[in-house]
């Protein structure tokens, strides 16, 4: 087997028995990427003499961390030092982050070692990567269908063993949907739970960076790595998460897990319905509950969710105004002018729809009647899923109603590239934590499975996660 064949808690152990030097591990992955990049397109950025740099503080001695002497790649918002951060936007072209996020503050003093940035949809918009500025990013289980999005390029590089570990952002499915697609695990924590600060903002009340691995042990890995309070980032919490990897359990025996009827209804594929069912029973077999609830709430989020994300967006994208960094148009006959050309020219389509849509809400006149109206909505979503889990330990669903679909197929329906978030959008309204693990198959394609918990009950929802899939036996891969 080759080292880029195993699983990052593998490979930590390997190196921990000093069977392998960091430096083997970096170039074997640096080595796939090369063979199959081409193919997969994961990244927008592969920094070779970083990863080997990084390879090199473990092997000279540098042995301590979590992530010690483990290869990473990080979505192309999420600042790293002297490396670019364009978030697939050419209005970010050449922008050069001048310091770390707190996120990768950690990584590094984690021992992590950083490849490079991975491709996304523009600021994190869309659902299937088509919408970088710079590139398509293909499904290594199919190279004709997308690999989801936003965070397509940090499950497509994972899925492909291109790197064992990659940090993605989470608004409103970013990481789970791109998992299912890929066949690999993604996790977004509780809001609040991980710092932002560095991290380019979108919806920043829905925002939450989030992970992806091959497998369970490998999201609670990564997961421990980053999480805690950030005094650069308010909206952190105290809250210790404790240390998922090393707490992590298989005994789910007792567990109380709810089923929303809502989660199961129109378009859902016939194998993913199917799925599910099967996964009740290994849940049962597991020694846990489950029993069927209703969401009523459900029908309201995706409304809720495009509504509130467009607004904080349309603020939080003001910044880019061709004057503080990146793409600047040329002959702009005044300020106004230039601002408007510089983001008409750096700004692409789904990017200026969410704009011009979060502006409108916001507008004197329609406030009450959207922007309001979608925070009550919002409440109410959060009152169901906080009286669920006074009931429940978790909720299970379907991580998207089907599998990838093929490159091109959406593009022009935006309905239908919306909903391909109706199952994950609730949990970032509701700020909960969020895991898809991959549950199946159809038409040779991966399927996700969604567990949910109240909030800051990650270890619950891993455990779960962890059990299910020791007891599936699932180790899906491509034939790149
Ligand atoms: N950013 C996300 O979580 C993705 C979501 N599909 C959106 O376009 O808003």
């Amino acid at each position: 087997m080759e080292l880029f064949e195993y699983k990052a808690h593998e490979l930590k152990a390997m190196l921990g028995k000093g069977e392998v030097s960091a430096k083997d591990i970096t170039e074997s992955f640096l080595g796939r990427i090369e063979s199959v990049e081409e193919s997969v397109g994961a990244f927008l950025k592969v920094d070779r003499e970083s990863a080997l740099s990084g390879a090199k503080r473990y092997d000279d001695g540098e042995k301590e961390g979590l992530l010690a002497g483990i290869p990473v790649g990080i979505k192309d918002n999420i600042s790293v030092k002297g490396m670019q951060n364009t978030c697939a936007s050419k209005i970010l072209e050449g922008y050069i982050a001048p310091y770390d996020a707190t996120v990768t503050e950690k990584i590094k003093k984690q021992g992590g070692v950083i490849v490079g940035k991975l491709n996304m949809d523009e600021f994190a918009m869309g659902s299937s990567t088509e919408h970088s500025a710079f590139k398509i990013t293909r499904n290594p289980f199919d190279l004709t269908r997308v690999p989801g999005g936003s965070s397509g390029g940090s499950a497509a590089s994972v899925a492909a063993m291109e790197v064992p570990l990659s940090l993605g952002t989470d608004t409103g499915g970013s990481v789970r949907q791109p998992a299912a697609y890929c066949g690999i695990a993604g996790l977004k924590p509780t809001y609040g739970s991980i710092s932002r600060y560095g991290v380019t903002a979108f919806g920043s009340t829905l925002d939450q960076v989030g992970t992806l691995g091959r497998d369970v042990r490998d999201l609670a890995l990564i997961t421990s790595a980053i999480t805690g309070r950030d005094d650069r980032d308010f909206t952190t919490h105290s809250r210790d998460l404790g240390d998922l990897y090393a707490n992590l359990s298989k005994d789910i025996k007792g567990k109380r897990i709810a089923l929303p009827e809502e989660f199961l209804g129109e378009g859902l594929n016939d194998d993913a319905r199917k799925s599910i069912e099967e996964s009740v029973k290994v849940f049962e077999a597991l020694g846990a509950t489950v029993e069927r609830v209703s969401l009523k709430m459900a029908d309201y989020s995706l409304a809720a969710y495009y509504i509130i994300s467009s607004a904080e967006a349309s603020s939080n994208l003001a910044r880019f105004d061709g004057i503080r960094y990146g793409f600047r148009a040329k002959d702009a006959c005044d300020l106004i002018d230039l601002y408007k050309e510089s983001r008409s020219q750096g700004f692409g389509p789904e990017v200026k729809r969410r704009i011009m849509l979060g502006t409108y809400v916001l507008s004197a006149g329609y406030y009450d009647a959207y922007y309001k109206k979608a925070l009550k909505v919002r409440k109410l979503i959060q009152d169901e899923y906080n009286s669920i889990f006074s009931k429940f330990d978790a909720m299970i669903s379907p991580t998207t109603p089907t599998p990838a679909f093929r490159i091109g197929d959406k593009t022009e329906d935006v309905m239908a590239m919306y909903l391909n978030d109706i199952y994950t959008v609730p949990v970032n309204i509701a700020g909960i934590p969020a895991v898809s693990i991959p549950c199946g198959l159809t038409e040779g394609m991966p399927l996700g499975l969604q567990i949910m918990g109240a909030h800051f009950s990650e270890q619950t929802i891993l455990d779960i996660a962890y059990a299910y899939e020791s007891e599936r036996g699932l180790d899906l891969r491509p034939s790149l």
